[in-house]
């Protein structure tokens, strides 16, 4: 049951810079139609013809969407379905617009809590909330999070950063257990630094803490790790956290299946009554 990227819709939120770029390139590699959606206007018609090199075939479309998708659900909604009336439902979708922020604690700006925690959290939950319900509806679906090491270990002076990467986590395994039954599947990503604009803007703030430790582990390169993000999410398999967890995950998918039975049961009873 891998999902096939051949003439899927892929919509990818981040898709201008960096390992968002990369990994709409990979996917349009294997013959998936991209909606590309970040603010910069500048920047999504640059990624677009940088894309479109990368064509398999003449049917193929690159389409580009610009808006915020931390600000107004409403307005996140609306570009969905925009997306959606050109391209068709979306097959899957990859929640990768994000920043990152370093500092200590004392020295961040309180703002600056509430700005990650609204990009990386609610700009990954609005994309996924406005394409769900089709999903589900389909039995057709996937939904990748991308998250960051910093998102398994909270780290200097990351305290606003790792938060809001430790919420996408919450986030995805939750939903995950709801939408299992609808052949919908969620993946979240934790990788490494990378080598983007993003990084590279992060480091001019970094304190040497953070750079250190940051140190100790290699950068990867953007189009490796998106190549690894969308391998993930086509054959969706267990690591090995989420292997130890399998009993007990596996005891409450039994419990939704059971509540999705249940309310279907008594649904035609409703209906033959
Ligand atoms: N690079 C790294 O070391 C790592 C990165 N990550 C995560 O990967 C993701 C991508 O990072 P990276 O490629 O480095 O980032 P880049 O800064 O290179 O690209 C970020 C992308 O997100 C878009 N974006 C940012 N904010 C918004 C917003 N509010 N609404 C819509 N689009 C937005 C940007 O376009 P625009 O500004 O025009 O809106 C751009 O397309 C992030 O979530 C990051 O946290 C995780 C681990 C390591
Ligand atoms: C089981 C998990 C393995 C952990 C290995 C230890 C890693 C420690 C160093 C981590 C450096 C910080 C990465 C943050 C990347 C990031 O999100 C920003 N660069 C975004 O721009």
């Amino acid at each position: 049951k891998p999902l096939a990227l051949p003439g899927a819709h892929v919509v990818v939120t981040g898709g201008s810079s960096g390992i968002g770029k990369c990994i709409a390139i990979e996917c349009y590699k294997q013959g998936a139609f991209i909606t590309l959606v970040a603010r910069n206007e500048d920047k999504l018609l640059q990624a677009k013809k940088e894309i479109e090199k990368h064509s398999i075939n003449d049917k193929q479309v690159v389409l580009c969407i610009s808006v915020d998708v931390s600000q107004d659900y409403s307005q996140v909604e609306n570009v969905i379905k925009q997306a959606q009336e050109k391209l068709g439902p979306v097959d899957m979708l990859v929640n990768c617009a994000g920043m990152s922020l370093s500092g200590k604690f004392e020295d961040l700006e309180v703002s600056t809590f509430e700005r990650l925690m609204s990009v990386n959290y609610l700009g990954s939950v609005y994309p996924s909330r406005a394409v769900i319900t089709t999903m589900k509806e389909r039995r057709v679906g996937r939904i990748v999070f991308v998250s960051s090491q910093a998102g398994q270990l909270g780290l200097f002076g990351f305290t606003a950063y790792s938060s809001s990467k430790f919420a996408i986590r919450g986030l995805a395994e939750a939903l995950q257990m709801e939408v299992k039954p609808y052949n919908v599947y969620v993946t979240v990503a934790y990788p490494p630094d990378t080598d983007t604009p993003g990084f590279a803007e992060e480091n001019k703030t970094k304190p040497l803490e953070t750079r250190l430790i940051s140190e100790t582990v290699s950068v990867c390169k953007p189009e490796q790790v998106a190549k690894q993000i969308v391998k993930d999410a086509i054959v969706v398999t267990m690591g090995l956290f989420r292997t130890i967890a399998l009993f007990y995950l596996g005891s409450f998918d039994s419990i939704v299946r059971r509540c999705m039975m249940q309310r279907a049961k008594s649904e035609v009873a409703d209906k033959t009554a």
